[in-house]
């Protein structure tokens, strides 16, 4: 593809990402379903340019700022010229005004980091950024640093099928470079990020896609053989074949979501895994008479409640653009709202845990605290007990300093920022 092509095609995805309507992984498959012209290549140096922008957008708007016509085709060439290391393949691209903005623009890019203002440095919103600096304090660079990178791809075995070693020695047979995850005693971590279509281990369901820190929250139910368990938000299931499998494939696992579109896609999955515990339940709202028929029934119930996503930014960076703090407060009565009425579900003596993929107070402790105090019927459960409970490796290093409840982030850990709370029905 020509330079000129290249760059008028950057320039039309940001135009279309920019928008933020729609979630950026969206965007880009329907792009290219568009752009059938476009080889693997081309679509990798494309989306790979979008994604630079919209991991640091402040950054590459510092720096545009300066150049004229239309913002896109300036971001856009700003995250395609930057990386190498001359303007020369470029030049029959561009008018000779815009390569003149372009060798400046590579000058005062190559300017000390110290040198830039906060918000260029951290690339957050400002309402996210505040927020953020008051609960992490002198670990906010290194938290925004590592929010800017992209996630590792992680591993869980499907012990059903096969030992975690015995997985690992056929990965790496297959030249899939990989080391067990040093919290859950499910996981595997890949250098780089290898296609796994084509693996044995994948076709034959020993190995699910799942971060680390996901693989922790389905642990945290520590659901048993024989049990009768729910997950009450269980999407696409991620969580839902990790806790099927610690039943060992007995019992009966309910796993309901709102969304039927979502739980469609948990359909293949199940499939793949050898799980048939499994009781996909499309309810319309969380007091569905599909739910409230369970009540005082279940064993444990995972909420693994909607939430602003914003411990995922290394995967989806436009989530930071898209999310406002109305929508956070939205959330938090919705999450309060699914957690009561997931609680009733449980029988006395029976296991509540309540887990987002957010980094916000408002989300999680908030919604936490205001749960316990409502319901004096739940005892809390330190989530630094339990993990020790089942062995996990630096126990407290995953938790609250009081031990109360899990904190993953994406710094400490290298997993995505993660919560969970744990009660007891009494
Ligand atoms: C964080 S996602 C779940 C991810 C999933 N557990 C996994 O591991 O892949 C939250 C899910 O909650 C669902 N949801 C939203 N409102 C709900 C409600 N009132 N009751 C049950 N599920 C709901 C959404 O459709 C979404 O799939």
């Amino acid at each position: 593809m020509s330079p000129k092509a290249l760059l008028s095609t950057t320039s039309e995805l940001l135009r279309l990402a920019l928008t933020f309507e729609h979630p950026f992984d969206a965007v880009v498959q329907r792009f290219f379903r568009e752009q059938r012209a476009l080889g693997p290549r081309e679509r990798a140096v494309v989306a790979d340019a979008a994604y630079a922008v919209l991991r640091r957008k402040r950054w590459f708007e510092h720096l545009a700022k300066s150049g004229k016509g239309p913002r896109e085709r300036r971001l856009a060439l700003l995250a395609l010229a930057l990386h190498e290391p001359d303007d020369s393949r470029w030049a029959s691209a561009l008018e000779a005004d815009e390569a003149d903005w372009l060798s400046r623009s590579r000058l005062a890019a190559q300017a000390p980091l110290a040198d830039w203002p906060a918000e260029c440095r951290h690339n957050l919103p400002d309402w996210l950024a505040e927020r953020l600096q008051a609960q992490v304090g002198e670990e906010f660079s290194p938290l925004a640093d590592a929010l800017l990178t992209s996630a590792p791809l992680d591993l869980r075995v499907n012990l059903l099928k096969d030992k975690r070693p015995k997985v690992m020695a056929e990965l790496v047979k297959d030249a899939v470079e990989c080391e067990l995850t040093p919290y859950s005693p499910w996981g595997l971590r890949l250098q780089g990020k290898p296609s796994l279509t084509r693996l044995n281990a994948f076709q034959s369901g020993a190995i699910e896609v799942q971060d680390e820190g996901s693989q922790l929250l389905a642990l945290l139910l520590d659901a048993r053989r024989g049990e009768l368990v729910g997950d009450f938000c269980a999407g696409a299931g991620g969580k839902t074949l990790a806790i099927g499998v610690a039943m060992r494939n007995t019992g009966r696992l309910y796993a309901f979501d709102t969304s039927a579109h979502r739980l469609q896609a948990l359909q293949p999955r199940l499939a793949k895994s050898g799980l048939d515990i499994v009781y996909p339940s499309a309810i319309a709202h969380e007091t569905d008479e599909r739910v409230t028929r369970l009540a005082g029934k279940l064993d444990r119930v995972l909420v693994d409640a909607p939430c602003s996503g914003l411990g995922t930014l290394r995967r989806s960076p436009d989530l930071k653009w898209r999310t406002s703090l109305a929508e956070v407060q939205a959330l938090q009565q919705r999450q309060q709202a699914i957690l009561t009425a997931a609680a009733r579900l449980l029988k006395p003596g029976g296991r509540l845990v309540y887990a987002t993929c957010s980094l916000l107070e408002e989300e999680n402790e908030a919604v936490a605290k205001a749960f316990g105090a409502a319901h004096r019927g739940f005892s809390p459960v330190p989530v630094s007990q339990v993990l020790g409970d089942l062995r996990v490796p630096q126990a407290d290093g995953l938790c609250t300093p009081d031990g109360q409840y899990l904190r993953l982030w994406p710094h400490r850990h290298a997993t995505d920022g993660f919560f969970a709370a744990i009660w007891t029905r009494n």
